[in-house]
């Protein structure tokens, strides 16, 4: 069965088409990801699935219901974790939930209980009487969204779920959202972390400037880039300034600087490719230390099917509520 279907959903701000006419299915149980730099449309997309912003045109329907009438029916059945918390920090961890619980319809016999049961799967126990303003930021993330699962939804949308987190908080974020999958949970979820997306997403659609540019497994994309041959290069110092040159070098390969001195090349015929870099670093002075050949990774087919540099994914953004 499916949980969301979208079809050629649009949103225009005046000029600005944020969202361009993207369709894509969501099936009941996976975690479905949808991928891109700042300001590709994700926000404004899950802010339309969840009625808190309306399309300009096209339809969704989401747990059955179409987004244009039924989207109290289906508020019911979904949870929203807004990318910066929507939690009250003057409030304990345990009256947060409980006031979710009031607000979401979850009946009075049953609070205490729910509160309870999702602070220790959420590994809160010992913090239900603590303040939410005294919690690190990944236990904030984690009780907001304990807090949206509260009223036990069937559908979850997460943005940015690990934004500004730590790498040790990230994972174990990442970990409750794999458990969360592992429940048979649906979840979407926004993130311009590559790796994010390949680690938790069942399938992925990969947005550019409002539109679905890719859609498919993490392997699927892989497999796309496959054919494509990718060489890595580390020079002796840095080329910063130099790796566009390598590029106009190399029409028809995909080159993108991944640290000053390590280049990654895509796509192109091997051997010409391997003629420039000796031939460029020799030129530049820059001392060529080593060059691999890799299987292809979700960076290399986000580059392929882009033709943006993953660089512009690692940018973080400034927080803003769904
Ligand atoms: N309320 C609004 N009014 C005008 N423009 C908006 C509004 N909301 C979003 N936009 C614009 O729509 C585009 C898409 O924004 P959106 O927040 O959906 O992108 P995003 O992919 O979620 O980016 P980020 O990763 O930065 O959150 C951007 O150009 C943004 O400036």
């Amino acid at each position: 069965m499916r949980s969301i279907e979208v079809r050629g959903l649009t949103k225009r701000f005046g000029d600005l088409v944020a969202v361009d006419g993207i369709s894509f299915d969501v099936e009941e149980g996976e975690v479905f990801g949808l991928l891109g730099p700042n300001g590709s449309g994700k926000t404004t997309t899950i802010r339309m699935l969840v009625g808190l912003s309306r399309p300009t045109a096209g339809t969704a329907k989401v747990l059955g219901y179409d987004l244009s009438s039924g989207i109290v029916e289906a508020k019911r059945r979904i949870g929203v974790v807004p990318d910066s918390s929507n939690l009250y920090e003057e409030l304990t961890a345990r009256e947060n939930l409980l006031f979710m619980a009031g607000l979401y319809g979850v009946p009075k016999a049953d609070r205490e209980d729910r509160a309870e049961e999702l602070l220790r799967a959420f590994g809160l126990s010992g913090r239900g009487d603590d303040r939410f303003g005294t919690f690190s930021r990944g236990m904030k993330r984690a009780l907001t969204i304990a807090a949206a699962l509260i009223h036990d939804p069937h559908l979850l949308f997460l943005d940015e779920p690990t934004v500004g987190l730590d790498v040790v908080a990230a994972r174990s974020l990442r970990s409750l959202i794999s458990d969360l999958h592992d429940r048979g949970l649906t979840i979407v979820l926004t993130t311009h972390y590559l790796e994010e997306a390949d680690h938790l997403c069942d399938r992925i659609a990969i947005l550019v400037r409002g539109k679905v540019v890719g859609i498919d497994t993490p392997e699927g994309l892989k497999r796309s880039a496959d054919e494509e041959p990718v060489i890595e290069v580390t020079f002796g110092r840095s080329a910063f300034d130099l790796w566009p040159r390598l590029s106009e070098r190399l029409p028809g390969s995909g080159v993108v600087l991944l640290e000053g001195s390590r280049v990654r090349i895509t796509g192109g015929d091997p051997s010409r490719v391997l003629e420039e870099v000796f031939e460029f670093s020799r030129g530049h002075n820059l001392g060529l230390r080593a060059i691999n050949s890799l299987t292809p990774s979700l960076e290399d087919a986000f580059v392929r099917i882009t033709g943006l540099s993953p660089t512009v994914m690692a940018k973080e953004k400034g927080g803003k509520g769904v």
